[in-house]
């Protein structure tokens, strides 16, 4: 694919593809999951990359305004292109994910759909879903408030019941109860999932979903008593300011009971309660969904960052040998190598994580139809783990290419700081990432306290069933290859795992109180949520090498990168597996000289690695990531693009720098 948008031309990253010992399109169906999956997904991107619609370089240039229209550009184009030509659902969401332009779709087919489909009744469902699916309505999630995000059930916009009119009255009482944050609420949305208290008969029965009309669908001017509006730019320049993120406030609205959205909990005609027999956290299942998503965003993100970074830095060269040879590409440098290709390996561990965890929401959501909700507890503690481990770790290495890719990975046709800057809110939205790790800390204390009283743990925390075991074994390594043994790597990180969070119930359990006792140690039971979910992705990276993986080589690189993977987590958390006697130090810097071994053995594997995420030149929108490693006329290029160098003399010298200079030469002459 990346091939064909190369166009023939000089291939400088040629001697580096011919060192690969693998066979890169067996890896590319390994990365997508089938050939199925490689196929459609070159397809959508040639579709999108060919179209000049979705030019996307210049967009770091634009002011807001032009950005935000060039975002409803590209999407009614995005919308006429799928209907045209018939496209299944899962080809427009590639063709909308490789226009690689957040805006109000996203929050349309992401949440207002889900949402309606997992609370909304069959009725209900089949109303509103009918008119979203042809775009008649545009919806988004209005839950966050500017006085209350993390903290749901701290929301106060308010559905009062009114039995007289069989009408909800929606309002704000506070400027903190103002909706603030939802996407494409500012500009866009017509409709809306509005979280709000549910008042009846007097009773406040806490937080549920309403579906609002927001604005005229004649002239899109908001409806009487919304005001509504978009709450300002958002760190760097394009990234996030596509999006309209909105602030909305209520007096007194009112909407037809049927509204409510009401699978889970319902309102009588006469105004009673009923609650439905699901369990209420159904109302946060939005969430647990779209978690699942960013997963597999934050495996996306990363690997466009790391493609970046290794094909530049395989073209990049600095220094020479001390005895005149020619001078060394800086992916050769072992320090480059040592801060690079743990993220090359975190890509391939995210991508497969993200395979099982979607895996995991079907299975439950399966469940769920047959009223089977005892998987739940899991699926939110996994989802909520992940999606906070995977958007960190992403972020943090977006950074640090910028800073391997030196002054160039600074600039905007780098394609870095766009990347981070519609990557970093992923720690925070969908669940700020630390109040996310203390859910999965809660669940994980339950578990100990279930372990503890004789109960077998299943799913994920199978592994604390093997308790006897696992809180006093000691590591068997001895040489540097006992560390190529997956068992070996699999007993520590459960050791380690184990070990904090059962330190965490003690500790706990010492409290005056088990509220105490949480709060008081929720910095190391972050840690332990950590280690819990670092475990998650090292298992299920060695399963996915027990899987049949065809391709010549392929299977073997893919060794690599897990061993990469679990020992750099072993070597950066060294503190942890110290402390809880799972490894000693000899065994740490056993790990950590076999890591040294598998970066050299990656080395010549490097360029092809990042060719088997295929991408196309249009999608990564890098002048250092090119295919064909064109770099410097590529960077030479995009500098002239900037508005700044529309005229030769600036705008301004007139003004400011010719008296200066005028001024600085007559005073020089006196
Ligand atoms: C598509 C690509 C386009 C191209 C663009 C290019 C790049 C862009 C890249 C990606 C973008 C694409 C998609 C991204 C999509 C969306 C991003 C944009 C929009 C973002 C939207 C939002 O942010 S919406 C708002 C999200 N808000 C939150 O997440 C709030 C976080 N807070 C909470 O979830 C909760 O309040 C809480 C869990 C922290 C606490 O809840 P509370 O009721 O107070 O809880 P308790 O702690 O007391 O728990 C009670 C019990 O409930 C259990 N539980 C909690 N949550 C859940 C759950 N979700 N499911 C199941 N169970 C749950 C909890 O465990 C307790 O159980 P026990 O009592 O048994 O212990
Ligand atoms: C780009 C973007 C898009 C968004 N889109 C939407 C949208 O479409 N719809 C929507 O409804 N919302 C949206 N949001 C809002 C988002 O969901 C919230 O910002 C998020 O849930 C975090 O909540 P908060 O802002 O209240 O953070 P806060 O909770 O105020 O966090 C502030 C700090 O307090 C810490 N903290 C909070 N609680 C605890 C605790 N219990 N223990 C320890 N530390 C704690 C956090 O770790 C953080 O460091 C979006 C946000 C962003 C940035």
């Amino acid at each position: 694919m990346a091939a064909a948008d190369w166009g023939g031309k000089a291939d400088h990253l040629a001697g580096e593809r011919a060192t690969a010992q693998f066979d890169v399109d067996g890896m590319k169906v390994a990365w997508a999951g089938s050939r199925h999956a490689v196929e459609v997904a070159d397809r959508m991107a040639c579709l999108v990359a060919s179209d000049p619609v979705f030019r996307k370089d210049t967009r770091t240039m634009l002011s807001r305004k032009e950005l935000f229209k060039d975002t409803l550009k590209k999407a009614a184009h995005a919308w006429k292109r799928t209907v045209e030509l018939h496209l299944t659902e899962e080809e427009a969401n590639l063709l909308r994910l490789y226009i690689d332009q957040p805006g109000y779709v996203d929050l349309h087919w992401v949440m207002f759909v889900p949402a309606i489909k997992g609370q909304g009744t069959e009725e209900q469902q089949k109303k509103w879903l009918t008119m979203a699916y042809k775009f008649q309505i545009i919806g988004t999630y209005a839950q966050t408030e500017l006085g209350h995000g993390s903290n749901v059930q701290g929301l106060e916009t308010t559905a009062t019941f009114d039995p007289s009119t069989d009408e909800f009255i929606m309002h704000s009482p506070t400027l903190t109860s103002s909706k603030w944050w939802p996407g494409g609420l500012g500009k866009t949305s017509t409709h809306a999932v509005v979280y709000a208290r549910l008042i009846t008969e007097g009773k406040d029965y806490g937080i549920h979903g309403f579906i609002m009309q927001l604005r005229s669908l004649d002239d899109h001017s908001p409806l009487p008593g919304i005001t509504i509006g978009d709450i300002g730019g958002k760190f760097g320049s394009g990234a996030y300011n596509s999006m309209d993120n909105g602030v909305m406030r209520l007096d007194h609205v009112r909407i037809p009971r049927d509204q409510m959205l009401m699978r889970l909990a319902q309102v009588t005609r006469e105004g009673k309660y009923v609650h439905s027999d699901v369990p209420k956290q159904l109302l946060y299942g939005t969430m647990v969904y779209v978690r699942q998503t960013i997963v597999a965003d934050a495996s996306r993100a990363l690997s466009r960052a790391v493609c970046i970074a290794v094909r530049y830095g395989a073209i990049r060269k600095q220094f020479g040998s001390k005895a005149g040879g020619p001078e060394t590409q800086v992916l050769n440098y072992k320090t480059q190598q040592s801060r690079l290709f743990p993220f090359l390996a975190s890509a391939y561990a995210f991508r497969f994580v993200g395979q099982w965890l979607k895996w995991l929401y079907t299975d439950v959501t399966q469940k769920l139809e047959s009223k089977d909700f005892s998987t739940l507890p899991e699926a939110h503690a996994c989802t909520a783990g992940l999606k906070s481990v995977t958007t960190s770790a992403t972020a943090d290495a977006i950074e640090e290419c910028q800073k391997l890719c030196g002054g160039h990975g600074y600039l905007n046709s780098s394609g870095l700081p766009e990347l981070f800057a519609v990557n970093l809110p992923a720690c925070t939205y969908e669940g700020d990432n630390v109040v996310l790790l203390l859910q999965v800390a809660r669940f994980l204390m339950k578990t100990v306290s279930q372990v503890a009283s004789g109960k077998q743990p299943v799913g994920t925390t199978a592994y604390m069933g093997n308790i006897q075991h696992l809180m006093q074994c000691k590591s068997v390594v001895n040489t540097v290859e006992d560390w190529l043994n997956p068992a070996a790597i699999k007993e520590v990180f459960e050791a380690r795992a184990l070990r904090m969070a059962v330190n965490c119930a003690q500790n706990i359990s010492k409290a005056p109180s088990q509220e105490e006792g949480f709060s008081e140690l929720s910095p190391d039971l972050v840690e332990a949520a950590v280690a819990h979910v670092q475990l998650i992705i090292v298992t299920k990276f060695i399963e996915k090498l027990q899987e049949d993986i065809l391709g010549h080589g392929v299977k073997e690189q893919l060794q690599k990168l897990c061993g990469i993977y679990a020992l750099h987590l072993i070597h950066k958390h060294l503190g942890d597996f110290l402390s809880t006697g799972c490894v000693t130090a000899r065994q740490g810097s056993l790990a950590n000289e076999r890591l040294g071994k598998l970066y050299a053995q990656v080395r010549p594997n490097a360029v092809a690695l990042v060719d088997a995420f295929d991408y196309t030149d249009h999608y990564l929108g890098s002048a250092l990531g090119r295919y064909d490693g064109d770099v410097y006329s590529a960077l030479y290029k995009e500098a002239w693009k900037d508005p700044l160098n529309e005229t030769v003399v600036p705008d301004g010298y007139q003004e400011h720098l010719r008296p200066l200079l005028k001024q600085q030469l007559k005073l020089s002459r006196l």
